[in-house]
């Protein structure tokens, strides 16, 4: 234990200095960033009132300065003017009234929990006095309401007052616990047996054999490890980075960071039960680790410790994140050299147990990495997991799962071009990072939303899913009555996943109900999200005005639209007259994506632009995923030869929407996994009924059938498998409209999904026996060449991730084997057995006249 405290020391002195150093660096880069053109422009201000009341002309003597020595170039003219708005809006914000978000009429209930594996949850926290608010805050705003009334200085220091009245919340140090920690200590003794065996002799080990000497060296080893992860929260870090986040977002965000009043209402009341809440948010920019605990903090609650990735430790930036919150993880975790390293797991677990046993919130970024197409991603095992098995082994009684979501209207990060066309990441740097927030800082973003689920209780989760015992729920049976209770099909999913924090010891229930959870928690924050002006305007362009079209048409659609998913329950990040947002998105998006000439408006014929497009899109394109998969498969029965282009019947669309669904399967989460595919594929074909694609037909002999199949269902005997049931929609048919609107409807469901059925038929002409760079190679050669030939249409398939995901769903049908040969990913496929899956694609992918127009 001495030599320990002796290493934590020398580490402890080693870690203030570097401290001192990063905050002496930190101030000048404040001063660099902060000083110039703010000052300038309060200079400004305060120039043009004293010139006003000595009775002087009110233009500025920079202004003047600028005018007489510049000649008025376009440039200068767009400056000045930018300068002058920039300067005006400076005098409202000073003087004006605040003026709150536009709200929409209405807003669906925000982000309830699932009303069939947490009926509690959904019951709580809500004020049932008050009806729920609908109103959206502009956190940025928290503080001009608060001193709107108080002292001058107040109100013209409001940030600065606000953040110094901040909470101090207390943050005391985890290392010291961790260190005492059994799991912990135990992996640092079998490391030490394991180097001290003379089978599995080291290098360092020929060196030092003597047992002092190997204990302090893997003592030393397990103490850095742990001081790598650990954080350094401090509430005055917390408080002056609150106060840098107003400064840097009213610059970053000029339509405000909005979050639902309501939402903050419920985490106060949840907070208050004194169980740590876990954050869970859907990752989509570096971003998000500031605006989450900045909104959290704002608004009064306990900012948590965050889980980053060990790529964000980078100098300066990893210093000041680690003193908002964040513990660094470890990346690529699976078949790398952290895999086997029982010292990292351990100080990471108990990192994370104590952290929760002392009270703190956490938040971690469920999916892993930021999504690169915009759609939310499977959720990963790691943390969750710990989590999980710290509730089942009772050192935490209960935790509050909080799905989290965020949008941008333009994405803070640029974009994620270069990697879907196939071009490694570019890592994190000093001075990536640098340059990175500089842009940002002068980009307009537009408007942002941090948004919070309804608490979820993980105690109610886990007791749900135990007791309906639906992990082993078949999952090939028809839907009927029967067995459409709490049943999962996530079965297909499982298994495959994998988690450094999965021992040898874990159960595959205990890793599906992992999974099922974390799907469950990706699924509500994806619907709960709200979806931003650029995401309806780049899915209008990419499907319904796919071909062009003018800037009235585009209006129409892009309102039409927005009322649409209103009504189908979607939240609007935005509301207010629809040309000028309209306008917004436009500029948000950009002309380098957007083409605008002589009022014809359409998406840029480009794959970078039709993948940086497709990005804003799929956050739609995953709301439409299941009507899509259910026209794709329709225009698949109509593309048969002796097909019936009138009539399709109600069990052949569903079996071949299911085998689409199980194509689809890592590009959507269709259904949460206490609901089974079918019964998101029936609410699919209902929806597909309400909007006259299809109609039911009214056939009386039908309709008794279907009435007698129902009665004799229920007399059966329970112990009746349900195979040997009567389906009761066997003779269920639809008639399939041939009016303008449904076809526009199909047209644009099927342009939807199209994108990716082209990425998967050229995946599966590219398969080889190569490594799996190659064959994605391969694939974005042959699509990128499709595009520029005119054989296909759309630049957005040319995309890695289609690709990979294919791959994916390939290696699980056994159309190829994939293996791992000197550290490469390999592929092998397999001989064609039958019809299989790659048939199946090109079925889907039919060339149909509905998309020649
Ligand atoms: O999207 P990635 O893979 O660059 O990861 C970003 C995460 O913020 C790392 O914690």
């Amino acid at each position: 234990m001495d030599s320990i405290n002796h290493v934590w020391t020398v580490v402890e002195n080693v870690r203030v200095a570097s401290s001192a150093a990063e905050l002496a660096i930190f101030t000048a880069i404040l001063y660099w960033f902060f000083t110039s053109s703010r000052v300038a422009d309060m200079l400004e201000v305060v120039g043009e009132r004293v010139g006003g009341w000595c009775g002087r002309d009110t233009s500025s003597l920079r202004h003047a300065m600028r005018t007489r020595k510049r000649p008025h170039t376009d440039v200068y003219a767009k400056l000045d003017a930018e300068m002058t708005s920039r300067t005006s809006s400076l005098y409202r914000i000073k003087n004006g009234p605040v003026v709150p978000p536009p709200q929409p009429a209405t807003r669906p209930s925000a982000g309830l929990a699932c009303a069939r594996c947490a009926p509690l949850s959904r019951e709580s926290w809500q004020d049932t006095k008050v009806a729920e608010s609908s109103a959206v805050i502009n956190i940025l705003d928290i503080g001009r309401q608060t001193f709107a009334n108080g002292g001058v200085v107040s109100r013209y220091l409001c940030d600065l007052a606000q953040c110094f009245q901040l909470t101090n919340f207390d943050y005391g140090d985890i290392v010291p616990k961790v260190v005492k920690d059994e799991r912990f200590q135990n992996a640092i003794e079998e490391t030490i047996k394991e180097e001290l065996n003379p089978g599995k002799k080291k290098e360092e080990t020929k060196k030092e054999s003597s047992y002092a000497a190997v204990r302090k060296r893997v003592e030393a080893k397990a103490m850095k490890v742990l001081l790598d992860i650990s954080s350094a929260m401090s509430t005055n870090v917390l408080k002056l980075v609150a106060w840098l986040c107003h400064k840097a977002v009213r610059r970053v965000a000029g339509g405000g960071c909005g979050t639902r009043a309501a939402c903050v209402e419920r985490l106060r009341r949840a907070n208050a039960a004194g169980l740590p809440l876990v954050f869970v948010p859907l990752h989509r920019s570096h971003f998000d680790y500031i605006l989450v605990t900045f909104t959290l903090y704002l608004t009064g609650l306990r900012p948590p410790l965050v889980a980053a990735g060990d790529n964000m430790r980078i100098p300066f930036f990893g210093w000041f994140l680690r003193g908002c919150g964040a513990f660094y993880i470890r990346r690529r975790v699976d078949g790398s050299e952290y895999h086997e390293d029982s010292i990292y797991k351990s100080a990471l677990r108990a990192y994370i147990l104590n952290s929760l046993a002392a009270n703190n919130n956490l938040e971690f970024f469920i999916e892993g990495g930021r999504t690169r197409t915009g759609k939310p991603q499977a959720p990963k095992a790691g943390i969750l997991s710990v989590i999980l098995e710290a509730y089942l082994e009772g050192t935490i009684d209960d935790a509050l799962l909080v799905p989290v979501t965020l949008n941008y209207d333009k994405l803070v990060d640029g974009n994620f071009v270069r990697e879907q066309l196939g071009m490694p990441k570019q890592m994190e740097t000093f001075w990536s990072a640098l340059r990175g927030i500089w842009r940002t800082l002068n980009t307009n973003h537009g408007g942002i939303r941090v948004d919070f689920n309804q608490p979820i209780s993980l105690k109610e989760l886990v007791t749900s899913f135990q007791k309906y015992n639906h992990l082993k729920a078949a999952t090939d049976r028809p839907l009927t009555p029967t067995n459409n209770n709490l049943t999962m099909d996530i079965d297909r999913h499982i298994l495959n996943s994998h988690s450094s924090f999965y021992g040898a010891n874990v159960s595959a229930d205990h890793k599906m109900m992992v999974e099922a959870i974390g799907r469950h928690l990706v699924y509500d924050a994806a619907v709960s999200t709200p979806l931003m002006c650029t995401n309806v305007v780049a899915y209008v362009l990419l499907t319904e005005q796919r071909a062009g079209c003018t800037l009235k048409q585009l209006l129409d659609s892009f309102e039409a639209r927005s009322r649409t998913l209103v009504m189908e329950g979607r939240d609007l990040g935005y509301a207010g007259d629809s040309r000028t947002v309209l306008k917004h998105a436009m500029d948000m998006l950009g002309r380098g994506v957007v083409s605008r000439d002589e009022n014809r408006v359409r998406a840029q014929c480009s794959v970078a632009a039709a993948l940086e497009l497709s990005y804003y899109a799929n956050s739609v394109v995953a709301h439409y995923a299941a009507p899509a998969i259910v026209v794709t498969a329709l225009e698949s029965i109509l593309a048969e030869p002796d097909a019936d282009a009138a009539y399709v019947r109600h069990n052949e669309l569903m079996t071949r929407s299911l085998e689409l669904c199980g194509i689809m399967g890592h590009e959507f989460i269709l259904n949460a996994p206490c609901h089974r595919t079918e019964e998101g594929i029936q609410d699919a074909l209902a929806s597909l009924v309400q909007s006259d694609v299809l109609c039911t037909i009214q056939n009386d002999n039908v309709l008794d059938e279907q009435r007698w199949s129902q009665r004799f269902a229920k007399t059966l005997d329970e112990d009746m498998d349900d195979e040997e049931r009567p389906d009761p929609t066997r003779n269920i048919k639809y008639r399939i409209s041939n009016k303008p609107e449904a076809l526009t409807e199909r047209r644009r469901l099927l342009r939807t999904l199209r994108p990716l059925l082209e990425a998967y038929s050229a995946t599966g002409k590219c398969l080889k026996n190569a490594s799996q760079k190659e064959v994605v190679t391969a694939a974005l050669d042959k699509l990128t060449e499709d595009f520029t030939q005119n054989r296909m249409i759309y630049g957005e398939a040319v995309s890695t991730d289609a690709i990979r995901n294919c791959l994916r769903v390939l290696r699980q049908s056994g159309v190829i084997d994939m293996y791992t040969e000197n550290k490469i990913r390999m592929i092998r496929p397999n001989e064609p057995t039958g019809q299989n899956i790659l048939d199946q694609v090109q079925k889907f992918n039919v060339q149909t006249p509905l998309l020649e127009k």
